[in-house]
């Protein structure tokens, strides 16, 4: 489990974000724009702006360091090198490449061609790739579907799905599309402003919400949706 007892952060006395919250093993971290979503993701990958004040208090079994933690962002064509071939920016042993690779069920011949060369689903899965070379124990999802289109979408969420299955990795995903987490992750938590206003698992959270933002949020993502089982 993945305590964050504080994770406070402001900007000249302005408070940006104040949440404490846990993830046991698959959590949603929802919230409209501007809510602090990225900045707590920034915090955990320890990548905030040092103009930015933050107080921070995780536990965890395992140190939170750039060979723990995989991220995975919103906007996969900016992750890649495009001039350098797919398999020189995967450190790893040829062995781990095929093994990742089979996993994302993407061809092996992909490790030979440019990022120019393969479609947006299958650059958001090398990146995804990349990230499982390494022993990762956390996956961060910045909106990881957000530059796709419907079939890739649903291409991605499949995948993690598996992942989460087949993988014994904790899972952070931060979004302001439930549909995309609905069948990943257990907990839910809702920021608004910088504050959490709902938390719990997600099945209960979706048919039941409590807060009025949480259900004017559902009912903007869902409008003409069976979500709900
Ligand atoms: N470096 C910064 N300095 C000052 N304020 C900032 C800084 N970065 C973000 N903010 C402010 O903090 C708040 C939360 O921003 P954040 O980027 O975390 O939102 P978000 O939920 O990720 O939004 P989006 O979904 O649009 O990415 C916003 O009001 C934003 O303007």
């Amino acid at each position: 489990m993945i305590d964050i007892k504080e994770l406070k952060i402001s900007s000249n006395s302005k408070k940006l974000v104040d949440i404490s919250f846990t993830i046991k093993s698959s959590t949603a971290l929802i919230g409209e724009s501007g809510s602090g979503k990225s900045l707590t993701l920034k915090a955990i990958l320890n990548l905030l702006s040092s103009s930015l004040d933050l107080k921070k208090e995780i536990n965890s079994n395992f140190e939170l360091n750039f060979n723990t933690i995989g991220f995975i962002p919103q906007n996969p064509f900016t992750s890649l090198s495009s001039m350098t071939k797919i398999k020189n920016q995967i450190f790893c042993s040829d062995e781990k490449k095929e093994e990742v690779f089979n996993l994302l069920d993407l061809p092996l011949e992909i490790l030979e061609k440019y990022p120019s060369q393969i479609s947006g689903g299958q650059t958001q899965r090398v990146v995804i790739a990349i990230a499982l070379s390494r022993d990762i124990k956390l996956l961060l999802l910045d909106e990881p579907t957000t530059a796709l289109d419907l079939e890739n979408k649903t291409n991605i969420i499949n995948i993690v799905k598996n992942l989460k299955d087949k993988l014994n990795i904790k899972i952070l995903f931060v979004t302001h599309d439930i549909e995309s987490i609905k069948d990943i992750c257990d907990d839910i938590v809702i920021i608004k402003d910088g504050h959490i206003v709902e938390f719990g698992k997600t099945q209960e959270v979706l048919n039941k919400p409590q807060h009025e933002y949480t259900k004017k949020l559902f009912n903007s993502s869902f409008k003409n949706k069976q979500f709900r089982k």
